[in-house]
This record gives C-alpha cells, sequence and structure tokens, in this order.
C-alpha cells in the first residue's frame, strides 16, 4: 500500500485538520501516517484556541515516520508559526521525502487567523522552494503575495506564487464565481472544472483537497490528473457534506460516496 504523511494540526470538532487528511487518505486509498505540529480547540463554529507545540516535536514524528513507514507523498496543513515551517522545511528536504504537497492555510472559514504573520515569509522562502505542488486557496494565494483579492488577476498570481521555487500551483477556487480551479506548472495553465455543490457544508474541503492531491501522487499519478481527481475527490465531500453536525457549516464527508455504494450510507449516518 502507498503511503502518505500529514504534517499538520488537529481540529478537535475533525472537520479539517490532520483529522480531515486521513479521512482522505482512506477514501483514495493510501496508508496515512501523521505528524501533529500543533493542537486547536474548534468546533463548526469556530477556533477557540490554538496550542502549537515546539518545532521539536514535528521534527521528531517526521523521523519516527520515515525511518520505519516512509512516505511515497507528504502533505503539509496548518503550521501556524514560522519556527515550525523553517523546522518542517529541513526536515522533509534532509529526509528526502518525495511529492511534497503544501497547503499554505491560514484562515478558517470561520474566519479564525490560523498563520501568525510573521510565517508568510517562511513558507515562501522555505517551504515553496521544496514543494511539488502548493494549493493555496484564490484568497491566500492574493495574500501570500500581500495583494488585494482580484479574480481578474488571479494567473498572475500563479505566475507570481510558482517564481518563488514549487514546480505547480493550483489556485483552488472553492470561493470563486466558476469554482474551477487553477493549475499552473511554469508552462501552462489547466483549468480544472467540476460540479459546484449548494448547501454550504464545505468545512475541510482545503484539506480534503490536499491530502487527496497528496494520495494520488503517491499512487504515481501525473499532476494535471491527480490535480483533478483531488477536485472530484472534494467536490464529492463537499456534496455530502454533513449539515447536522454542529451548529455552524458542517464537515465535508469524505467517505460519504463510498459509504452509499457499499450500502451502508442510512444505516451509519443514521
Ligand atoms: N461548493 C463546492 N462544490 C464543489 N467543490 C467545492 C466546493 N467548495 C470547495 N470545493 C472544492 O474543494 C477544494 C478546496 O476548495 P477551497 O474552498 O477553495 O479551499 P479552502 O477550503 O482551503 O478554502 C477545491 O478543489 C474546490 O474546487
Ligand atoms: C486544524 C485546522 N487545519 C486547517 C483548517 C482549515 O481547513 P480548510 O480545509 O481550509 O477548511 P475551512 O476551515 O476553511 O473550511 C482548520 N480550520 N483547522
Amino acid at each position: 500500500m502507498k503511503k502518505a504523511l500529514s504534517i499538520a494540526t488537529s481540529d478537535s470538532g475533525a472537520g479539517a485538520g490532520i483529522q480531515a487528511d486521513l479521512k482522505a487518505f482512506l477514501r483514495c486509498g493510501v496508508y496515512g501516517t501523521t505528524a501533529l505540529v500543533a493542537t486547536t480547540a474548534q468546533n463548526t463554529v469556530g477556533v477557540k484556541d490554538i496550542f502549537a507545540f515546539p518545532p521539536e516535536v514535528a521534527v521528531r514524528q517526521i523521523e519516527a515516520v520515515a525511518e520505519d513507514i516512509g512516505a511515497d507523498a507528504v502533505k503539509t496543513g496548518m503550521l501556524f508559526n514560522a519556527g515550525i515551517i523553517s523546522a518542517v522545511a529541513e526536515t522533509v528536504a534532509r529526509l528526502d521525502l518525495p511529492n511534497l504537497v503544501v497547503d499554505p492555510v491560514m484562515v478558517a472559514e470561520s474566519g479564525a487567523k490560523l498563520l501568525e504573520d510573521d510565517a508568510v515569509e517562511s513558507y515562501r522562502r522555505e517551504l515553496f522552494p521544496v514543494a511539488r505542488v502548493i494549493t493555496p486557496n484564490a484568497n491566500e494565494a492574493f495574500a501570500l503575495l500581500g495583494a488585494e483579492p482580484d479574480e481578474e488577476r488571479i494567473e498572475e498570481v500563479a505566475i507570481e506564487l510558482h517564481s518563488l521555487g514549487p514546480e505547480n500551483v493550483v489556485v483552488t477556487g472553492g470561493h470563486t464565481d466558476s469554482g474551477a480551479d487553477l493549475l499552473y506548472d511554469g508552462r501552462k495553465f489547466t483549468r480544472i472544472e467540476g460540479p459546484v455543490h449548494a448547501g454550504g457544508n464545505a468545512h475541510g474541503s482545503g484539506c480534503t483537497h490536499s491530502s487527496a492531491l497528496a494520495s494520488f501522487l503517491a499512487l504515481g499519478l501525473p499532476v494535471e490528473e491527480a490535480a483533478r481527481r483531488a477536485r472530484e475527490v472534494a467536490a464529492e465531500a463537499v456534496q455530502y457534506g454533513l449539515g447536522e453536525v454542529g451548529a455552524g457549516p458542517g464537515p465535508v464527508h469524505a467517505l460519504g460516496r463510498v459509504l452509499e455504494e457499499a450500502g451502508i450510507y442510512q444505516e451509519v449516518s443514521g
């Protein structure tokens, strides 16, 4: 079985973060491992507290996973501060871990800040240059460049992010009018279209998308095909989003369709 490592933060409500990553890995048929860098006290309504671990905690977990289990792909999620980002970048490069997908999580859907201001520079200088793919959403893409959001300029922004060193940029479009993701590989743009599901139960869609993308890279797909399949998995998880969980926007359900096709969806979800 191929393996994917998530380096990310816990969401106690389990809609996003490392919990969403493990569900997406399972959905995509890879064995998921984790390196926890921080934890949030979070539910569907909001983020109440964030507790970051010392960077060494991330380093030791990544080393433990790499020396025994190994990783065919790695994804990073919420890394919260500059010290953690630097330590993760150094460790992934030192251990020569392949297929790094960097999801530069900055703000939760509820509006909470999930990245310290001075950490943006660490993403730009240290983690992006070693990434196979970075997956900012449209707002993050502009914020990473200190620019105001403007959908008309999305291609320029992708080019500018690519110039920071990642091999590929996927700007996810869950909050745009078209709902399409945009892939830029340094030569050409590919729009990745698909169904847009209304309903608003999309908490964790970004985490699910980047984990699915890492999974498909671990399975050996080329980047464009992996990005198409990742959008399908994320959109499907939104389609089956669980409105009945919590009072805020419900968590995505990465396994909804799989359970339905197995005939056990109603039995499981009540
Ligand atoms: N309502 C939706 N319908 C279909 N796909 C969606 C929807 N919302 C998000 N997605 C998909 O989920 C993935 C993550 O999207 P996005 O919302 O941009 O990220 P984030 O959760 O980081 O803000 C993308 O592939 C996007 O196209
Ligand atoms: C612990 C943690 N990590 C990441 C996020 C953001 O996740 P995302 O998939 O971008 O989903 P939304 O929260 O924006 O719906 C988070 N909230 N918590």
